[in-house]
């Protein structure tokens, strides 16, 4: 009852599910919400490699802000793309930035990990390409990962010269567990989507997009019988002291964030690193 009260709030298309936008116009991350289930399909579309700019990462916590107040019954996390998830960020938004952008850029970044990572409602990563760096944190951040086979997942941050944050390091060592971690983050390692199922990092391999996009449905039926309170504060109480980690921290992470990008050495790399995924594109 509550939930259909809740999800009359968003218009509902002809299929039936409630398309939706967090800005009113569908732009960069596009919602929607299956009227019978209650699922929220969250698709990231920003063309070609949905890499993470401050205008994506705004929309993308305003539509987890909506998604919690409306009291979704679940998040299945996207790519428009059947070739990239998410590139990671922008490296953009890193190279040669302005002072205030980077702030407002890092800011949201944080907003939309601590967000998803503590989201009440079940949360799927239906990951349908390749996902790297910033990528991987946002499919590290849902509870249950789903990878279309033959593409690669991982924080290949060493491999840019730079260092993952604590967030992203605790993301994964929740996961796969620090000795792993520590090999794969130090390496910088690209797992393919077979190495990733076998070191847990993803849960279940699938043939294609709608595959994937099935077996992430089927991940909700689990808690068929589990009250959703239940469900949802045992969620919390496993995730807030990495949550609350950055939480207590925000400011400190950005000053490091900010400082960290603008040596001399990391602005040289990052340069380098742009130019290398250019050639790669024309051989
Ligand atoms: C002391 C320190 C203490 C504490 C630490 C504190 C702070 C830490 C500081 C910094 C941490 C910052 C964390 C960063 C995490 C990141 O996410 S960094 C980004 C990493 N991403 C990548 O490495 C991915 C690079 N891209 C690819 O590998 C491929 O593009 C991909 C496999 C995704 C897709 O391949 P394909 O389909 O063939 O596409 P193309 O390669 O042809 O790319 C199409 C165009 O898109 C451009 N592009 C790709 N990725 C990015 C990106 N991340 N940012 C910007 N642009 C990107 C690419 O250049 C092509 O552009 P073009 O069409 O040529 O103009």
């Amino acid at each position: 009852m509550f939930l259909r009260s809740a999800l009359s709030l968003w218009p509902l298309a002809r299929n039936g599910t409630r398309s939706y936008s967090s800005t009113g116009v569908t732009k960069l991350v596009a919602v929607t919400v299956d009227d019978q289930t209650g699922i929220a399909t969250v698709n990231l579309q920003r063309p070609p490699v949905n890499s993470l700019n401050l205008e994506l990462l705004t929309e993308l916590s305003s539509s987890l802000t909506d998604l919690e107040k409306n009291k979704s019954r679940g998040i299945i996390l996207k790519s428009y793309s059947d070739a990239v998830f998410s590139a990671g960020i922008d490296i953009l938004e890193m190279y040669k930035c302005e002072e205030e952008r980077v702030t407002l850029f890092w800011s949201a970044l944080q907003e939309v990990w601590i967000k998803l990572y503590g989201h009440f409602a079940p949360t799927v990563a239906c990951i349908n390409g390749h996902a790297p760096a910033g990528g991987c944190l946002l499919a590290l951040s849902c509870e249950y990962r789903v990878m279309v086979k033959e593409k690669t997942i991982g924080l290949n941050e060493t491999k840019l010269g730079i260092v993952a944050p604590q967030w992203f390091i605790a993301s994964l060592v929740n996961i796969i567990g620090q000795r792993q971690s520590e090999v794969a983050l130090t390496t910088g390692k690209m797992f393919t989507t077979e190495e990733a199922l076998r070191i847990g990092l993803v849960d279940e391999m699938a043939e294609n997009t709608e595959d994937a996009f099935s077996k992430s449905l089927e991940f909700f039926k689990k808690f068929k019988n589990i009250s959703p309170f239940a469900r949802a504060q045992t969620k919390a109480f496993i995730r807030e002291s990495t949550i609350q980690a950055l939480v207590k921290n925000r400011e400190k992470d950005l000053k490091m964030f900010i400082n960290e990008i603008r040596k001399e050495n990391v602005q040289k790399g990052l340069g380098q690193y742009l130019e290398s995924l250019k050639k790669r594109k024309v051989s």
